[in-house]
């Protein structure tokens, strides 16, 4: 073997430089992986498990939209992902990043770097005495490691094309007081895009606005996902918000319990249709929830009798008022496992 020294490129050092700053990232698998996310609070001596083994998986250039009753988790969720707070017990990783044992270096270049985000709050969000403009740069500023290799030139650029792209352009020296809450919601998107997360979450970012406004935020948070790739989480109890986007995940207990996938087809008649079909998660433990109204139909009590059939799992009640006289086909000619069998 020879122990000739091949030189390397400038470029290729500050390469490897950069690569060097992020823990070794999966770039081929899901940006998003949380398995079995427990996260407990105690107030007041009393236990709160506000996620109990949530699985969520979201892949890299997504749009999904999180939804769920009050108190379900959504927001102790996000707070995860958004490294501002970490799990009791579980497995979540975002671009690589281990959000349950990062140190405090770590969790600043993931926060600093990876991740952005946008509150409900508009005020939240944007720095009152600066312009919009000054609002976009200041992260910019901020983040040492990056503002050595992007320029005063190349940082005033990116915030006029960020700007340009959400539609705010025109609001570049306004202080957000001069500004509708659509606007500042975007110019918020701005804010959370300057150091070119590959995440953006965002907690209700419609939840103050009227519809018009609304529909202006969600076009944007679509054209950031389409032009950029960046993958969006949103948090939403706005229906319009939920249905305009592929894919929607319902948390119920701190559980991913259902989601709603949507595509389109062309129809008998030539013409595209949005089309929209639910689907209940299985977590990895093989635990399934049943929808409340589908349990409420039947009046489902704490017990379900499960059959197997050669493309389909049956769930009939087991107890109470329509299960106790409707007895499952337990014929070993059609398969059936017992329950325990089946989960
Ligand atoms: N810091 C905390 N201390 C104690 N309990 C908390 C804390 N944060 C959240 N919880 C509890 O955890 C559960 C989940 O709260 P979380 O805010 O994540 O729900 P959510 O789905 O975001 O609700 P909402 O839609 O109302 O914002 C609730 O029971 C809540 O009271």
């Amino acid at each position: 073997m020879s122990d000739r020294v091949v030189p390397v490129s400038l470029a290729e050092l500050e390469r490897r430089a950069a690569s060097d700053l992020r823990p070794e990232a999966d770039h081929q698998g899901a940006l998003i992986s949380c398995e079995r996310v427990v996260r407990i609070f105690t107030a007041d001596g009393v236990e709160v498990q506000a996620l109990r083994g949530l699985d969520l998986e979201v892949e890299r250039g997504e749009l999904l939209a999180l939804v769920g009753a009050s108190g379900s988790g959504k927001s102790t969720l996000m707070n995860i992902l958004a490294g501002l707070d970490a799990p009791t017990a579980g497995s979540a990783r975002v671009a690589g990043f281990d959000l349950v044992d990062m140190d405090a270096d770590a969790r600043l270049s993931y926060r600093r770097d990876v991740v952005g985000f946008v509150w409900q709050q508009t005020a939240r969000n944007l720095f009152p005495y600066l312009t919009v403009r000054q609002n976009v740069l200041l992260p910019m500023q901020l983040n040492v490691g990056r503002s050595r290799r992007r320029g005063r030139s190349r940082r005033a650029a990116r915030a006029g094309e960020l700007l340009d792209l959400l539609g705010v352009a025109h609001c570049h020296d306004r202080r957000p007081d001069r500004m509708s809450g659509g606007e500042q919601q975007c110019a918020a998107i701005a804010v959370a895009l300057a150091n070119e997360p590959e995440l953006i979450l965002a907690d209700e970012p419609t939840g103050e606005l009227e519809s018009d406004a609304a529909e202006q935020v969600l076009a944007a948070f679509r054209t950031v996902n389409e032009e950029l790739d960046t993958t969006v989480v949103l948090v939403t109890h706005d229906r319009t918000v939920a249905s305009a986007v592929r894919r929607t995940v319902a948390i119920r207990d701190g559980l991913t319990a259902s989601e709603v996938l949507r595509g389109s087809a062309v129809g008998d008649d030539g013409a595209e249709a949005v089309t929209a079909r639910e689907y209940a998660t299985i977590d990895r433990s093989g635990r399934l929830q049943l929808p409340q109204r589908f349990t409420e139909a039947l009046a489902i009590g704490r017990r379900v009798v499960l059959g197997l059939e050669h493309d389909h799992i049956t769930v009939r009640p087991g107890d109470g008022p329509g299960g106790a006289d409707d007895p499952p086909d337990t014929s070993p000619a059609a398969g059936n496992p017992t329950p325990q069998e089946a989960s």
